[in-house]
């Protein structure tokens, strides 16, 4: 990857040497918390506590198939701190989940309830399965299950579970009438349900409205003006709402790609007709408002910014140097890059706006249904999206004059930002880390 001095970012390089390529979530979690513990001088005993989960169930969920069969799925829930606040995060639904994956997926939260100073600690759950493998009536009694499997230990003051990828709102309104055992909805038990019962406005769009007030936080500072060129990897609920938002800042949308197909068009996708193609059933590759693209060349179509909002580990150190010429990184999946592609963009000048910061804005909204729900209250979309643009900007505002502050790359800022805030709240409860 060609390094480009003088350019946004590359006064924050790192050395790539001894910098792991590990694709697994675990191994890029795990990686990052250590590096925090040790520039915040923790001994191998409090960083052992500060990796570790508070609590880690693992549930047997047996799904009777439509034609009578039987099988036994797993799910997990992680609870990673409650320091600052009960667990939150989301449900994943996706046949790769496994026990380490949840963890390190609760890990991150932690740190980014922390870094958007909202009063959660971190958690997240998930259940190994295909969702769009199921029918709808399995489905459900999938959910339901896992739902009824982990109640013990979730619900409005202990954990607060939401969607992640493969979870929708219909999904989350299953599992919220599983945790109003008594009858009466208990709209504050989990949050990204359905409007109508007790969701609220913004939460769906809400992780790709904070990508694009994080892009328009930091645009200046990579230089990008005009219409920058993205590419966005990822086609569901984050990259599509992150896509049709930039597109409304002005970026050209040149090429979107998913796991199997991508579009590319040099002009600019049409993004609203492309979320209409995919809405009604269609493809990437059908849609025809764009040449087809082999998904393999994504990173490789000429682009300022890069929107990784697919999975984690998708973008390590070769697509990294594919995807040169990025100026900044946005990164949409959690732990999307990893350390030696973070590092690669570091030295090649392009600022990369990390995970828990870039995709905080779900996470955000969700506390203000918690809030809402807590109240029986439900807040217009414009008082919502005010809240959120002005916890985006607050956030982003510290962890930028931090990296500033200690010329330090803004991930590492962010973890350091959200380490305070935990050895803090760890110091005031008098707990050892927690
Ligand atoms: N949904 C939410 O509110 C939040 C989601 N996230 C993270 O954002 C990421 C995406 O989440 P969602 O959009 O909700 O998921 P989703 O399930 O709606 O969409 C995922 C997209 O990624 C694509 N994809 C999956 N594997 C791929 C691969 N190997 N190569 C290329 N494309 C691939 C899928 O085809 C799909 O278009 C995940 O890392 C998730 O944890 C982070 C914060 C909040
Ligand atoms: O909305 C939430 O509570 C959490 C969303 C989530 O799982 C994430 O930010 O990764």
């Amino acid at each position: 990857m060609r390094a480009a001095a003088g350019t946004p970012g590359s006064s924050r390089s790192v050395s790539t040497s001894t910098i792991p390529d590990d694709p697994t979530l675990a191994a890029i979690a795990e990686h990052q918390l250590r590096a925090a513990a040790d520039r915040a001088g923790l001994d191998d005993g409090a960083t052992a506590v500060l990796l570790a989960p508070e609590r880690a169930l693992e549930v047997s969920i047996p799904l009777r198939r439509d034609d009578g069969s039987l099988e036994s799925l797993t799910g997990w829930r992680v609870q990673h701190s409650t320091l600052r606040g009960p667990g939150k995060g989301g449900v994943r639904l996706a046949p790769s989940v496994d026990a380490q994956e949840v963890r390190a997926l609760a890990q991150l939260m932690t740190i980014k309830t922390a870094v958007a100073a909202m009063p959660f600690g971190g958690a997240k759950g998930g259940v190994a399965v295909d969702p769009r493998a199921l029918s709808d009536a399995e489905l459900e009694r999938v959910v339901r299950a896992f739902a009824g499997a982990v109640s013990p230990i979730v619900g409005t003051d202990l954990d607060v579970m939401a969607p992640d990828s493969g979870a929708d709102e219909r999904v989350l309104g299953w599992m919220l009438d599983v945790l109003s055992p008594d009858g009466p909805l208990r709209p504050a038990a989990l949050t990204g349900k359905p409007l109508a019962l007790g969701g609220s406005h913004g939460r769906e769009q809400a992780t790709g409205r904070g990508l694009a007030l994080s892009f328009a936080a930091f645009r200046e500072e990579a230089g990008l003006d005009g219409s920058p060129r993205v590419v966005v990897q990822g086609s569901g609920n984050v990259g599509l709402a992150a896509a049709l938002l930039l597109a409304e800042q002005g970026c050209r949308i040149v090429a979107v790609g998913r796991s199997r197909s991508a579009v590319v068009r040099e002009e600019g996708l049409d993004v609203r007709a492309l979320a209409d193609h995919l809405d009604d059933g269609g493809d990437l590759a059908d849609f025809d408002g764009g040449d087809e693209l082999d998904p393999d060349e994504l990173l490789g179509v000429p682009h300022d910014v890069l929107v990784p909002a697919a999975t984690e580990g998708l973008v390590d150190e070769e697509a990294a140097g594919r995807a040169d010429g990025a100026r900044l990184v946005l990164e949409g999946a959690n732990g999307a890059l990893t350390p030696a592609a973070d590092a690669a963009f570091a030295d090649a000048g392009a600022l990369v706006i990390p995970d828990v910061l870039a995709n905080a804005g779900g996470v955000i909204v969700s506390t203000f249904e918690h809030q809402q729900g807590l109240l029986r209250e439900q807040w217009t979309a414009e008082e919502v999206d005010l809240r959120l643009t002005a916890a985006m900007r607050r956030a982003c505002d510290e962890v930028r004059e931090r990296a500033a502050r200690e010329d330090r790359p803004l991930r590492d800022a962010a973890f350091d930002l959200a380490l305070e805030r935990l050895l803090e709240a760890a110091r005031l409860r008098g707990r050892p880390l927690r």
